[in-house]
């Protein structure tokens, strides 16, 4: 699925309205109905609805669910907030077919403003894609009551006052609601972690905009769904053997830290590789024995370290990074493995700091090598930046600059190509905030590469199927009592 900016949409929404055609008066009645879908799968009708209206289409919008939603029984009042005189076409339009049947309250002052009680759903249309300055003045107390309010809030098609895809001032008046109901696409917006408390849970209703349009409309940003990580995933053959799906290598686990060695190991197991050898420090060697019986272990002359590296030449992927620690020996075996690996990588954790640290390194690494920094790892790598979006241009660049693909680790861990292109990965959830996840997807994505996907395939099928693992994995165990390991567990394909 594309993410598109807001000039793009509201092109895509002129293009449909044009081509298709459908009046714009139509267009939103469809958006209308879809939200109203949405939310009469979740809601009955005895929940009373209280809906906010500004006076351009998203408040347009807001007229017609409160009519549509009225219409099924739903017990509704609709707020028009009075912050400018100017009201667009089709949200005059709608005032005139509400005013037949439903009483309009009207918000002139912040004294019209109802009391909002727990029980109500408030419905938030105040400001939508339109959204040009930050809110003021009236809309910006409505705002305050709704973010007061103990009542649930539903946003139409984003919280009023956020932005589609700028970054907000801290001290803007934005809408926090607990959902948000996006029209047709998802909003680059929902990808930034700062916005969690303006995105809520959000959700996609397909409007009938023109698909046609949306294939032509070119966007660095994407969002890697179901169906976009299905067409990813390859069948296994009849025929096939253990020779078939490779062999990989993962250079993990120094002493005291050999955990990050048996989940990084199993997940790679788990991803379906044909043979792992997993290169450990010498303490190791019975530890990953009984912890991984179908996994070879390669042992350091080191007792606690990886200070040398095994014959590379049988191995058809590595990854290197999970429980490594940044002792100079360890760094040493790098730069030998930066020399001598003609195959595709992971770098990971530790790893990522010694390169860091080492920016030679850095510059050495081989291009198409896939790096999974979380935000600070990346910040270690990059240098710092004042915001998400201002992260993302940076690991835009950072890829681009180095050739490498990027999985910069967050709720909706962003794949970034070589070429710049950007795929938000749409699995996963807060229990994987949790030590021992990121290990598990290094043996993911090792997996996958050693089975010869190309590193950007791999990358955006491992990240979303460790997502997947974790969903499964929370449903099981919650999100607070999940490990790392209960994701290694509920792999699946
Ligand atoms: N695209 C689609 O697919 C479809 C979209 N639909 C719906 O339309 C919505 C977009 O509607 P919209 O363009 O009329 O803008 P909206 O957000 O209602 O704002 C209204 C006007 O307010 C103004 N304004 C801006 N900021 C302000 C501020 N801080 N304080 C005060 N005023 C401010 C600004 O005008 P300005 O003053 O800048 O000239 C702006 O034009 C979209 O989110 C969706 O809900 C569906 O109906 C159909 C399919
Ligand atoms: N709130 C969240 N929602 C979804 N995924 C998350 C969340 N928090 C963490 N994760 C995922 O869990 C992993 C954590 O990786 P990392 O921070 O490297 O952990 P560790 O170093 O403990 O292994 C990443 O893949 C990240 O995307
Ligand atoms: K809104």
């Amino acid at each position: 699925m594309k993410i598109l900016s807001a000039s793009q949409v509201r092109e895509l929404d002129a293009y449909t309205i044009q081509n298709e055609p459908v009046s714009s008066l139509d267009l939103m009645e469809r958006a209308a109905r879809a939200f109203v879908c949405w939310l009469c799968a979740r809601y009955d009708n005895r929940k009373r609805i209280v809906i906010f209206c500004g006076k351009g289409n998203n408040g347009g919008d807001g007229l017609a669910i409160g009519r549509l939603l009225s219409g099924k029984g739903y017990p509704v009042s609709v707020h028009v907030v009075h912050y400018t005189q100017k009201a667009t076409d089709d949200f005059q339009a709608n005032l005139d077919q509400l005013g037949d049947f439903l009483a309009i309250h009207d918000i002139r002052h912040v004294e019209d403003i109802p009391n909002l009680p727990a029980g109500d759903l408030l419905i938030d249309a105040l400001l939508g894609s339109g959204l040009s300055r930050p809110a003021s003045g009236l809309l910006e107390k409505v705002i305050g009551a709704l973010n007061d309010s103990p009542a649930e809030v539903i946003s139409v098609d984003i919280a009023s006052g956020l932005y589609m895809d700028k970054v907000n001032d801290t001290t803007d008046a934005v809408v926090k609601p607990n959902h948000t109901v996006s029209f047709q696409l998802p909003k680059l917006a929902f990808m930034m972690p700062h916005n969690g408390p303006f995105v809520g849970n959000w959700h996609v209703v397909d409007i009938g905009l023109s698909q046609t349009r949306i294939d032509q409309t070119e966007t660095p940003y994407y969002f890697t769904d179901a169906p976009a990580a299905r067409h990813l995933i390859r069948a296994r053959e009849k025929f096939s053997h253990k020779g078939t799906f490779g062999h990989a290598l993962l250079l993990a686990g120094s002493y005291g830290k050999m955990g990050a060695a048996q989940l990084s190991g199993g997940a790679c197991l788990r991803a379906g590789v044909g043979l792992l050898t997993v290169h450990v420090a010498r303490c190791g060697y019975t530890i990953m024995q009984i912890a991984l019986p179908e996994a070879m272990v390669s042992v350091d002359i080191h007792e606690q370290l990886i200070t040398t590296l095994p014959e590379l030449a049988p191995y058809t992927a590595i990854g290197v990074g999970p429980g490594l620690g940044k002792e100079p020996q360890t760094l040493k075996a790098l730069d030998e493995l930066i020399e001598q690996a003609k195959v595709p990588m992971v770098w990971d954790a530790d790893a990522l700091n010694l390169l860091s640290e080492n920016p030679d390194l850095l510059k050495r690494l081989p291009a198409g090598t896939l790096i999974t920094p979380h935000p600070k790892e990346f910040e270690r790598l990059a240098g710092k930046s004042n915001d998400d979006y201002e992260r993302l241009e940076l690991a835009r660049r950072f890829a681009q600059e180095h050739s490498l693909v990027v999985c910069l680790k967050g709720a909706h861990t962003a794949v970034i190509f070589p070429n710049g292109s950007v795929h938000f990965n749409a699995t996963g959830n807060a229990g994987m905030a949790t030590g021992g996840s990121g290990d598990v997807l290094t043996g993911i994505l090792t997996s996958l590469l050693a089975q010869k996907y190309p590193p950007e395939d791999a990358a955006r099928l491992g990240v979303y199927q460790h997502g997947v693992a974790g969903d499964r994995a929370s449903r099981a165990r919650s999100k607070v009592s999940m490990i790392a390991s209960d994701i290694v567990e509920n792999l699946g394909w």
